[in-house]
């Protein structure tokens, strides 16, 4: 049974994915994971692909240990496997909490890389592995700092694991998105007081248009895929210019 697994998968850029892959109709089933129980399952009546909701809490250790059961009975071939799952909170060091500090860390880099050590015994040659890292990764985002500081782990882990992966021919791509506009994400982010650290996101992108160029350089078996001009052009800047002249810029913008 040729599979893809989705986290993430109940919203936003995840949900978007499951709907790619739907329409490709080369998967005998897709397993969709987030908590909310009943988006997945209306998903689920949405695809043509048989979808198996996998309602889990990937903030809690013990629920990849239920995703190891699950791939333990079914055996499949997972042909494609998805980290979306994540969230970030805006604000200062002292603003956001200790446990949304500790939450930032356990899902956008424990649980991405638990969820794929576990699958990865069941990736043949020619599977693809996608880990949904942001161009936060690319340099230090004082009033972000711990989600960046975090996709700058997903970064690091998922461009070392390629090469781990080169001879068993399993591609791993870092997918490193500019702002979303149209997801969960941004509201969630955002402390709700009035003057928030960050209370633009100018040129934000569309998450139809990120999941697909996503998709496609996924595909093509490419190491980092900047989905979009913003995330393509901060890459090539983040490179040249010092993090400190970065950062002095991030200030100004984040305030426009
Ligand atoms: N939007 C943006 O500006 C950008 C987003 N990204 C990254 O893209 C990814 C997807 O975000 P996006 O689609 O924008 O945002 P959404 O908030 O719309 O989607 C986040 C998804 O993660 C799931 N999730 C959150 N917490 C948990 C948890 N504890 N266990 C399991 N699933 C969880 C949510 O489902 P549920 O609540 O049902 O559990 C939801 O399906 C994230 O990794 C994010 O960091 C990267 C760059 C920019
Ligand atoms: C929220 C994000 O990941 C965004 N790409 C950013 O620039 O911080």
């Amino acid at each position: 049974m040729n599979i893809a697994i989705v986290t993430g998968a109940s919203s936003g850029i995840g949900r978007e994915f499951v709907r790619l892959l739907d329409a490709q109709k080369k998967y005998d089933a897709i397993w969709v994971i987030a908590r909310r129980k009943e988006r997945l399952l209306e998903l689920a009546k949405q695809s043509e692909t048989p979808v198996l909701a996998v309602p889990l809490d990937l903030g809690e250790k013990q629920s990849v240990r239920k995703l190891a059961e699950y791939l333990k009975k079914e055996n499949p071939n997972v042909r494609m496997l998805i980290n979306a799952a994540g969230y970030g909170k805006i604000g200062s060091y002292k603003e956001v909490s200790l446990e949304d500090t500790e939450g930032m860390i356990d899902l956008n880099c424990r649980a991405a890389v638990a969820v794929t050590q576990t699958v990865l015994p069941y990736m043949k040659k020619g599977s693809h592995i996608m880990q949904i890292c942001s161009t936060a990764a690319f340099q230090p985002f004082p009033y972000l700092n711990v989600y960046a500081a975090s996709k700058a782990f997903l970064y690091r882990y998922s461009r070392a694991l390629r090469v781990e992966l080169f001879l068993r021919r399993i591609s791993v791509t870092a997918v490193c998105p500019y702002w979303i506009k149209d997801t969960e994400f941004i509201g969630r982010a955002k402390s709700g007081k009035k003057k928030s650290e960050i209370r633009s996101f100018p040129f934000a992108s569309r998450q139809k248009a990120v999941a697909r160029r996503a998709m496609r350089d996924t595909r093509l078996g490419m190491a980092v895929s900047t989905p979009g001009f913003m995330c393509s052009i901060h890459r090539v800047i983040a490179k040249i210019i010092p993090s400190e002249i970065m950062m002095g810029f991030w200030a100004a913008l984040r305030r426009l």
